[in-house]
């Protein structure tokens, strides 16, 4: 089973290829990050493999399953997407908002379970935030403003994780210990996880495999020990870097 792949796809905006021809497959416990430079298409490209906006060309699958072929519910039951930035558009407090992440369980009207509290809890307190079920979002900092929209990405529990950019603003403990947990959970729930990341160093350690965007259209995937080198990571960027390897660790420096 494939959890979520594309084939020939192509992404254009205002004529400009983004993305051209990308085939990738991502089977059940793998962790994929999307690198590439600013403006480069990351977004673009993780919104139309969440249905979110159409394919200039090609097909997206999820488990198997053409995009055209799931109703909404559905698909935000088995696929959750991290935003670049989140919207309060309400002064919701930190419960509601991670309750939220229940609401494609959840009938018309229907109020949420004790048990959608228990896992509200539970995740609240995987991202640090216990204790602060009261308070307004509009008050929260911004690290803590993003881990609660990781808790109620977590609540939902979906089976393909599609995250954009889950760093921003978390500081070097909150960042190491949630990709820790986000690659476990996706390891031992044999789920598929797609994250956009400008640090190629986080791909590194954590990610399984990685899509590259070069720019004009040009992409490569395939396992990160095949595909992340001193030449791709120099190319990705138009800056130049060295590995250093301390026996454990591989990372890229810039120059
Ligand atoms: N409506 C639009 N009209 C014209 N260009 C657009 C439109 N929407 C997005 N773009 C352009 O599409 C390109 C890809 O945007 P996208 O947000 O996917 O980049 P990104 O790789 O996620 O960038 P970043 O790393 O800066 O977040 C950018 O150059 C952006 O300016």
């Amino acid at each position: 089973m494939t959890l979520l792949a594309s084939s020939k796809l192509d992404i254009r905006v205002a004529g400009r290829p983004l993305c051209r021809g990308l085939d990738f497959r991502m089977q059940p416990g793998e962790c994929w990050a999307l690198l590439g430079a600013n403006g480069v298409g990351k977004t673009m490209l993780l919104h139309t493999l969440a249905g979110l906006r159409p394919a200039d060309a090609g097909h997206v699958r999820i488990n198997d399953r053409p995009l055209a072929d799931w109703s909404a519910r559905e698909l935000a039951r088995y696929r959750g997407v991290l935003f670049q930035d989140s919207q309060d558009t309400f002064p919701a407090s930190v419960l509601e908002t991670v309750l939220s992440g229940r609401h494609p369980y959840l009938r018309f009207w229907e109020f949420e379970s004790a048990h959608d509290h228990e896992l509200a809890r539970q995740a609240l307190a995987r991202v640090g935030l216990q204790g602060l079920e009261a308070r307004r979002v509009d008050t929260l900092s911004g690290g803590e403003r993003r881990r609660l929209a990781l808790a109620t990405l977590l609540v939902q529990s979906p089976r393909v994780m599609l995250l954009d950019e889950p760093s921003n603003h978390l500081d070097l403990r909150h960042q190491m210990r949630l990709f820790a947990y986000l690659c476990e959970l996706t390891r031992e729930g044999l789920g598929g996880l797609l994250m956009s990341l400008h640090d190629v160093n986080l791909a590194q350690r954590f990610c399984s495999h990685v899509i590259l965007m070069f720019g004009s259209g040009d992409v490569c995937t395939g396992p990160v020990a095949e595909t992340l080198s001193e030449h791709t990571v120099s190319r990705l960027y138009d800056y130049p870097v060295h590995a250093v390897y301390d026996g454990v660790h591989c990372w890229y420096q810039p120059d």
